[in-house]
């Protein structure tokens, strides 16, 4: 086997550890310089999906189970439910893994996937996040492939404090992924959207994102309309909490990755997410098709 698509993560001193202990997924490299016990169960991961719970994570794989003809009876494993910390189904060559809300839980579980990924010498593995969001001026159920991640402050940047200083990274996402992704949602007739465009990724859901519904809020609401006019100047069509540091941390890691999230309320109309659970449920399917058709090419190909 060629191993020169294997990941090389941006970290010399992964080189100088003998084992490694990746915690919150409960996965023991005893001995780094010999993985095959790594490389037998998770070598042939292809696409590592990630999304905030565990259930649309177990859907997911259940889905893709269908989709891809794997073959599998009763519900799929938790891998990592001895960690107590994320959930992990692997389908195949597809892991669907739980990342919680928000950046800092993402990014945890993500810098041990991306260690998986290397210690399993898997061939250029494609990270995928399959999310919900709130929509910028687009109908809700529409679903948006990220092209361009903006932070809070507007910035298409991920800004991160590191040994108490402030670093900033590049945040987009692969351009060539993200065409052949969106154009499995525009090819098809599924009854609903799928635009290309820029995505504001914050790390508070209410006062982070301008709503004026959480427990604290300073501004009004006319501060709040323009800023999410702004955002939309900048071609932001959906808010959500992951996309910067995924896009940053894949950059620096040398992997190609993708955010798909389908929107569930059109924040110029307002800011309490009012869907019901049977419509959220619906919606969060919607990127499963996209996701899964893509997936099925990669894999025949
Ligand atoms: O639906 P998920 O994947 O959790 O993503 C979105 O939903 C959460 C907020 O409700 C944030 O994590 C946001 O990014
Ligand atoms: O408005 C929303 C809806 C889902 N997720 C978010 O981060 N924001």
């Amino acid at each position: 086997m060629s191993l020169s698509n294997c990941v090389n993560l941006n970290n010399s001193n992964l080189d100088g550890m003998s084992s490694d202990f990746l915690y919150h997924l409960n996965i023991n490299v005893a001995n780094t310089k010999d993985t095959q016990d790594i490389q037998k169960q998770f070598g042939d991961v292809r696409v590592i999906c990630m999304g905030g719970t565990g259930r649309r994570m177990l859907e997911l794989a259940k889905y893709l189970r269908l989709k891809l003809g794997i073959s599998g009876e009763g519900e799929p494993i938790d891998l990592c439910e001895a960690g107590h910390r994320y959930t992990v189904y692997k389908v195949g060559p597809v892991l669907c893994a739980s990342h919680g809300v928000g950046s800092s839980t993402c990014s945890v579980v993500l810098h041990e996937l991306l260690k998986l990924v290397k210690y399993a010498k898997c061939q250029d593995p494609i990270f995928l996040r399959i999310g919900t969001c709130g929509g910028l001026g687009v109908k809700p159920g529409t679903v948006v492939v990220t092209k361009d991640a903006y932070n809070g402050y507007l910035r298409n940047e991920h800004e991160i404090p590191i040994l108490g200083e402030r670093v900033v990274r590049p945040a987009s996402f692969h351009e060539q992924l993200i065409e052949d992704i969106v154009k499995y949602g525009t090819q098809a007739d599924d009854g609903f959207e799928t635009i290309k465009a820029n995505t504001m990724s914050t790390d508070c859901f209410y006062e982070g994102q301008g709503r004026t519904d959480g427990a604290v809020c300073q501004y009004t609401e006319e501060q709040k309309m323009k800023f999410l006019q702004t955002a939309y100047e900048k071609g932001i069509r959906n808010i959500e909490m992951e996309a910067t540091m995924m896009a940053s941390l894949t950059l620096m890691a040398g992997v190609r990755a993708g955010d798909i999230c389908v929107t569930l309320v059109n924040r110029l109309n307002g800011d309490q997410v009012t869907i019901t659970m049977d419509e959220k449920h619906e919606f969060e399917e919607r990127p499963f098709l996209i996701v899964g058709r893509f997936i099925k090419h990669l894999l025949n190909n």
